[in-house]
């Protein structure tokens, strides 16, 4: 489940990327980086571990657990966030942060955008704590909370200045009435 779960965000990032991303299209649409390998490597180290350690807790009753479903519902949910993100805001998304104003660049604030302000980055902050979940890993649900979280904040916060600069007032009023929802990032 955990493999299918990865190989489906892959493949449809590269899919979308392929139909809204053309100009930045290269292997990193892939969206698989060193930090990230590392991150899933730890995932998986510490499965193991506590599958040879503690098989019950992994295993339970021979099927997944509440928690692994948990996850599950986590990761659709993240995923759906996410990809519904990338189709309504289609070719202003792009996987790297825009420093320069493309001249077809517009200020998405339809659909899900309404609601959300960075459901791309909401979604995958679900869909990276689901993985753990699914997994059953006390200490990497923790630890991606913390990586991801971080990174999502910095992240936002040079993503908006560049916003800022582009669009201007219209991206003050639109920050200012639609939250992120991630945790502690107004
Ligand atoms: C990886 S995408 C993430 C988009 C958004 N932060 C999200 O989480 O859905 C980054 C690109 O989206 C663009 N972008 C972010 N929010 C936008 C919006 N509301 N309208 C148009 N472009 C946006 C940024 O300029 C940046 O180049």
């Amino acid at each position: 489940m955990f493999i299918a779960v990865l190989a489906f965000f892959h493949c449809s990032e590269f899919l979308l990327a392929c139909i809204f991303m053309r100009d930045e299209l290269s292997i990193r649409s892939w969206l698989i980086s060193k930090a990230y390998v590392t991150a899933m490597a730890f995932a998986l180290l510490e499965y193991l571990l506590e599958a040879c350690a503690v098989p019950s807790i992994k295993i339970g009753d021979g099927g997944m657990g509440t928690i692994s479903w948990l996850g599950l519902s986590l990761v659709l949910l993240g995923e759906g966030i996410r990809k519904l993100g990338m189709i309504t805001a289609r070719s202003n998304f792009t996987h790297n942060i825009r420093t320069k104003r493309h001249p077809t660049h517009v200020l998405v604030t339809r659909g899900i955008y309404r609601f959300i302000r960075h459901p791309g980055y909401l979604g995958w902050f679900m869909w990276c704590l689901g993985t753990q979940m699914l997994l059953g890993n006390p200490i990497c649900v923790i630890g991606f909370a913390v990586v991801a979280w971080r990174f999502f904040s910095s992240r936002i916060a040079t993503e908006e200045t560049y916003l800022r600069q582009f669009f201007g007032d219209a991206y003050d009023t639109y920050a200012a009435r639609t939250p992120t929802w991630i945790p502690f990032i107004p």
